[in-house]
């Protein structure tokens, strides 16, 4: 077998060789990270070890890329535009591992370069290993204080942190000063692994037999190590994996005080809040209906239901929220979980802060407001809609909600903090936020609304 094929089969150096397919994926087809890397691992059968080794350095690398990139250019002397895509993804990896990854230099600059050679060709290990023991020259904080000079404080603390500057701006209008680099170096860890069990199919203490441990803050939560799918609860639909922050929005619509009738999940897709709230309704007697326009979420909506009998308590629908099917007043509780940029989600989606361009906030605010439109009239007087985004971004989170109370007698904000008291310094306000470095969850934002 030649070396160039050799290293496609993943059989010289399986673990890189994967990460370099994976990161090529992300960045030539737009593909997200998380879901290559389950293909390829699923294709390739690594070992356990060669499998943590690729998450590490695929995850890591695409949350670093633009400080990585940033020293690359400083190391190389030249722009990453005038080198071929694929040698910027083997640079990016080495950096990864000679700055963050605790390997020695020699180790990790050589296998970078048997990488380079069985993937793009003999002609770019040159290059490749030139750049790499330049960079080895100094550690990731001294590259960092190096290249920092002449920078604003903001822009140093977005290549300190690896975040770009619009995303540092938003952190730093949310937050007081002294929190904000904590609040974006949670960003770059890896989240715990956790569960949500659905109401009445399993319990915490299911889980714990099965080697989880209770969560932090849900009574429906529990955190595991591992694979999921080991679990019975977890093969049965019984119990599946949600961060508890989308656990406690969920609980806290379900707590507010809202009178009799069914409940809504405007926005469903892929089922995550959908899988509690329809457990949650049950135990009350209310029917669930659960929406989402594209088909194929709103089927993954269905599997996460699975496991509650077909019993015609809960229904899937296949609709767009902005024009939904039903009629105004019908709902006693109603979900908008809105589509947003997933600032507070950036722990989970490693490529996703260097992909979302500012406009992003902008670009969506119309749908946002529509989708909180839509919810208002769909609950009836008396009943609760929950306005949810996992950003805190200003723009996508008080502004909309208060643009839909303007002028509005008829509706009164309900002080959504008080309904989750087990959590501390969560309160914006009326509002809840979240936050990973505070709470361990995704920086979930919620504003509960009564219709009076
Ligand atoms: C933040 S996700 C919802 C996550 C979900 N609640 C969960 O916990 O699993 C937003 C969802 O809104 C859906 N969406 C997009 N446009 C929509 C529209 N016009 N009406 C309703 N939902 C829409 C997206 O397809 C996506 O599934």
């Amino acid at each position: 077998m030649s070396p160039r094929n050799q290293a496609r089969s993943g059989a010289s150096d399986p673990a890189r060789t994967l990460a370099f397919d994976a990161l090529r994926e992300v960045h030539s087809q737009d593909a997200y990270a998380n879901l290559v890397l389950a293909r390829l691992l699923r294709e390739r059968r690594l070992s356990v070890r060669d499998a943590a080794f690729a998450t590490e350095l695929l995850s890591g690398t695409c949350r670093l890329q633009g400080s990585y990139d940033v020293i690359i250019e400083a190391a190389s002397g030249r722009g990453l535009s005038s080198l071929q895509p694929a040698v910027v993804d083997l640079l990016r990896l080495g950096a990864h591992q000679v700055l963050s990854m605790r390997l020695p230099d020699r180790a990790a600059v050589s296998a970078t370069v048997e990488l380079a050679a069985a993937t793009v060709g003999r002609r770019v290990t040159g290059l490749v290993n030139a750049v790499l023991r330049r960079i080895t020259v100094r550690s990731y904080d001294d590259w960092v204080a190096e290249l920092s000079a002449g920078l604003d404080d903001r822009d140093a603390l977005a290549l300190r942190t690896a975040h770009p500057r619009w995303i540092v701006d938003c952190y730093a209008d949310l937050l007081p000063a002294e929190e904000v680099e904590t609040a974006l170096l949670a960003n770059n860890t890896q989240p715990v692994t956790t569960l949500a069990v659905r109401p009445g199919l399993a319990s915490v203490e299911e889980l714990e037999a099965d080697g989880a441990e209770a969560g932090r803050w849900s009574p429906y939560a529990a955190t595991i190590t591992g694979d999921p799918g080991r679990l019975p609860a977890v093969r049965e639909g019984r119990a599946g994996v949600q961060d508890e922050g989308s656990q406690l929005v969920a609980l806290a619509l379900a707590r507010a005080a809202a009178g009799p009738g069914p409940w809504l999940d405007l926005c469903a897709g892929p089922g995550g809040k959908s899988a509690l709230l329809a457990g949650l309704a049950g135990a009350q007697g209310a029917l669930f209906v659960a929406s989402e326009p594209a088909r194929h979420r709103a089927a993954l909506v269905q599997s996460a239901l699975r496991g509650y009998p077909a019993d015609g308590g809960r229904v899937v629908l296949a609709a767009d929220g902005t024009c939904p099917p039903w009629k105004p007043d019908s709902f006693a509780r109603v979900l908008a979980d809105v589509p947003c940029t997933g600032l507070g989600a950036l722990r989970r989606r490693p490529e996703s802060r260097w992909r979302r361009p500012p406009e992003a906030v902008t670009e969506l605010h119309p749908l946002q407001r529509a989708l909180l439109g839509s919810a208002l009239q769909s609950v009836r007087p008396g009943g609760v809609v929950a306005y949810v985004t996992c950003s805190p971004h200003h723009d996508e989170t008080a502004v909309v909600v208060e643009e839909a109370l303007a002028g509005r007698e008829d509706l009164e904000l309900l002080d959504a903090p008080a309904l989750v008291p087990e959590v501390p310094d969560a309160a914006l306000g009326a509002f809840l936020q979240l936050w990973p470095h505070r709470h361990g969850t995704d920086a979930m934002f919620l504003a509960l609304v009564r219709r009076l």
